[in-house]
């Protein structure tokens, strides 16, 4: 007789991560529950594509957390949910604490409440701030320089005290900048309002903006422009596949960059995606956008040796080409 499948509550599951990461749950044969207000996430994916029980609701909802938790036997809990606009949490920053911080909080009560003690948590490559080596492995101090970066850096340490005085036993993954989409096709990047510059040079591309800001030119790198180092989401979703089961299986609390340990300036992304698209591009030169690092590559390695984890997908034109399969029919 073959052992119930573990279930798995998955905040933030119809937003852009975190519905890869279902996609790869269910593939792997768990059983998800999608707890999400829909605030940003997509309801027709989750409906057509992921065909998962979706609870409409807020992680700041008590009393909901306490019916989930009493009314299904959840394993783990896989924490997506939050608001991710730098820009926005700098000039806003009671709504980043608020939602990112107290939701978590209530989150992990109500988890602690039922006696459910494993958690994947969304953490970023933004709790660094402005790096004192590179590649960034995860003993680099933590100094964020936006609010949207504080807030994860608060849930860290959060989990880590939860750990040493309740046993909560955590995974928190600093990613670096997620993009990409479903090689088949069938999930991408679909953000409301977008900021990500990926996206926003695609839809550049299809016509939809008249050009592309380039936030700064005149950063101490090569070409004066940011530099990142974008992972693909489908593997950001292997690794939280990975995560959790290290966590089932007895694993201790970790934490791990999710990185490809290669930096991509924005002119050279947006070189990439003429490239696969074969269009020109229209770019404008702007100022900074405040709370920007010059420049954030991870080390991985850490990932790659403790859980196994290998990216599928390294390279910058294959991570392109995948989102513009994907915008090309979700934008068409
Ligand atoms: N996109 C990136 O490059 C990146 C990089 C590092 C970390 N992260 C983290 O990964 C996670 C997912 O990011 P994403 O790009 O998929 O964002 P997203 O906005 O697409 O997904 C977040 C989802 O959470 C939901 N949500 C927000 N607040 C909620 C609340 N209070 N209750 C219930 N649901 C709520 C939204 O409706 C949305 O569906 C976030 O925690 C983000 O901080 C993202
Ligand atoms: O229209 C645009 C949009 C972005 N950029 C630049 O492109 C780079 C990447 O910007 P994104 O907005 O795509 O990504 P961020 O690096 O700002 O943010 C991402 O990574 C962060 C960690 O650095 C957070 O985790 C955040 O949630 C996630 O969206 C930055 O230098 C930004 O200034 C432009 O030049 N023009």
């Amino acid at each position: 007789m073959s052992l119930p499948k573990p279930t798995i509550l998955v905040t933030g599951g119809a937003g852009y991560i975190g519905s890869h990461a279902v996609l790869a749950l269910v593939q792997t044969g768990y059983q998800v529950v999608i707890l999400d207000n829909l605030v940003y996430g997509h309801r027709d994916l989750v409906e057509k594509v992921l065909q998962v029980e979706l609870i409409e609701g807020d992680i700041e909802d008590r009393l909901l957390l306490d019916h989930i938790f009493k009314t299904r036997k959840i394993d783990a809990v896989m924490h997506f949910s939050a608001y991710t606009y730098v820009g926005e949490s700098v000039n806003n920053p009671d709504k980043y604490y608020r939602n990112n911080v107290l939701g978590t909080l209530t989150l992990l009560e109500a988890m602690l409440a039922a006696s459910i003690n494993k958690f994947v948590f969304s953490s970023t490559c933004a709790t660094y701030g402005v790096p004192k080596f590179i590649p960034l492995t995860e003993d680099h101090p933590q100094n964020p320089i936006n609010p949207y970066g504080m807030t994860k850096l608060m849930v860290e340490q959060i989990l880590a005290d939860f750990d040493l005085a309740y046993g909560l036993k955590s995974v928190r993954f600093r990613y670096f900048n997620a993009a990409g989409a479903d090689p088949n096709g069938l999930l991408g990047e679909d953000h409301n309002p977008e900021s990500h510059l990926i996206p926003l040079v695609l839809q550049t591309a299809l016509g939809k903006r008249e050009s592309i800001s380039v936030f700064g030119t005149d950063y101490s790198t090569p070409d004066g422009t940011c530099i990142r180092d974008y992972i693909h989401v489908c593997d950001l979703a292997d690794a939280h596949v990975l995560g959790l089961k290290y966590l089932l299986q007895g694993g201790n609390s970790e934490v791990f960059n999710l990185g490809n340990g290669n930096g991509f300036s924005v002119k050279e992304v947006i070189a990439a995606a003429q490239e696969v698209t074969g269009i020109n591009i229209p770019v404008k030169e702007c100022n900074r956008r405040p709370g920007d690092s010059p420049i954030l590559i991870g080390s991985s390695e850490k990932a790659k040796n403790t859980l196994n984890w290998q990216p599928k997908y390294p390279g910058i034109k294959e991570i392109v080409a995948h989102a513009w399969q994907w915008h090309q029919k979700r934008h068409k």
